[in-house]
């Protein structure tokens, strides 16, 4: 579905990736994980498109992805960030924008939006300004809104950071039940280790901003690879 070869990303003489490769199959979650500093929302970026590699090359389903990267593939992706950047208009109008993009009838929108709030538990919020909303409900419509969009590939970065314990331990389930449901392609940053043992199939180690590992989650916590490896899952021990 996407693959990075031999990425490095340096920005102001300084090396910030170092040749990654990296793959994402159709239906996987893989999760990037680091302390902070070691390049994951960089990583992100570069593989959403929002920034480009001073090294390497991507392909986007099979075709390389040139340095200008094309409307058609770039409507094939979804984000969602820790801050939910929801326009200031209605719940509804939020979640329905992409769609409109993308020439989806009126019909087709109404139940399209109707079915990802209901996913995501905010129904009840179709009429209310974003503005109004908590920050759990914001990111709830956040994520309706790049599910509703249907995209090939679902980039999420520090999805719950933002928010309170019972609020993200909440969302994490909401979560993981639409991704078994929809074997939606995604990838996934964070810097806890119990998001990413919840969510992905897969995840890789970035240090430094180079992988250092790269294993399901269990796989990772049972035989860390690498001292330095270990040294950072034992924050996250017990
Ligand atoms: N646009 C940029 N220009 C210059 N330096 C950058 C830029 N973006 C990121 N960096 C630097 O690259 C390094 C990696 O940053 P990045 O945000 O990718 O790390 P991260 O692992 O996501 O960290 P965190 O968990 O704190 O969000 C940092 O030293 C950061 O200052």
């Amino acid at each position: 579905m996407l693959e990075a070869r031999e990425i490095t990303w340096k920005k102001d003489h300084k090396i910030i990736l170092q040749d990654i490769h990296f793959h994402l199959l159709p239906g996987e979650c893989v999760g990037l994980i680091g302390p902070n500093g070691s390049g994951k929302s960089s990583l992100l970026k570069i593989l959403a498109f929002l920034e480009t590699p001073t090294y390497g090359q991507l392909y986007f389903q099979g075709q390389s992805v040139p340095k200008s990267v094309p409307l058609p593939i770039r409507r094939k992706i979804a984000i969602v960030f820790q801050e939910s950047l929801l326009l200031n208009t209605r719940v509804f109008d939020n979640v329905a924008a992409g769609l409109k993009i993308r020439g989806l009838s009126k019909g087709k929108i109404r139940e399209r939006v109707d079915y990802w709030l209901e996913q995501f538990g905010v129904i009840h919020l179709t009429k209310q300004l974003a503005r109004s909303l908590s920050g759990g409900e914001a990111q709830r419509v956040s994520l309706a809104r790049a599910f509703a969009i249907e995209p090939d590939v679902l980039f999420l970065d520090e999805p719950f950071s933002a928010l309170d314990a019972p609020t993200k331990e909440g969302l994490r389930i909401d979560l993981t039940k639409v991704f078994s449901s929809t074997q939606t392609t995604t990838v996934m940053v964070s810097h806890d280790f119990k998001d990413i043992a919840h969510l992905t199939n897969r995840a890789l180690i970035l240090l430094n901003g180079q992988v250092v590992a790269e294993g399901s989650p269990s796989e990772l916590l049972r035989s860390p690879q690498k001292e330095e490896v270990e040294r950072f899952l034992a924050h996250f021990a017990s």
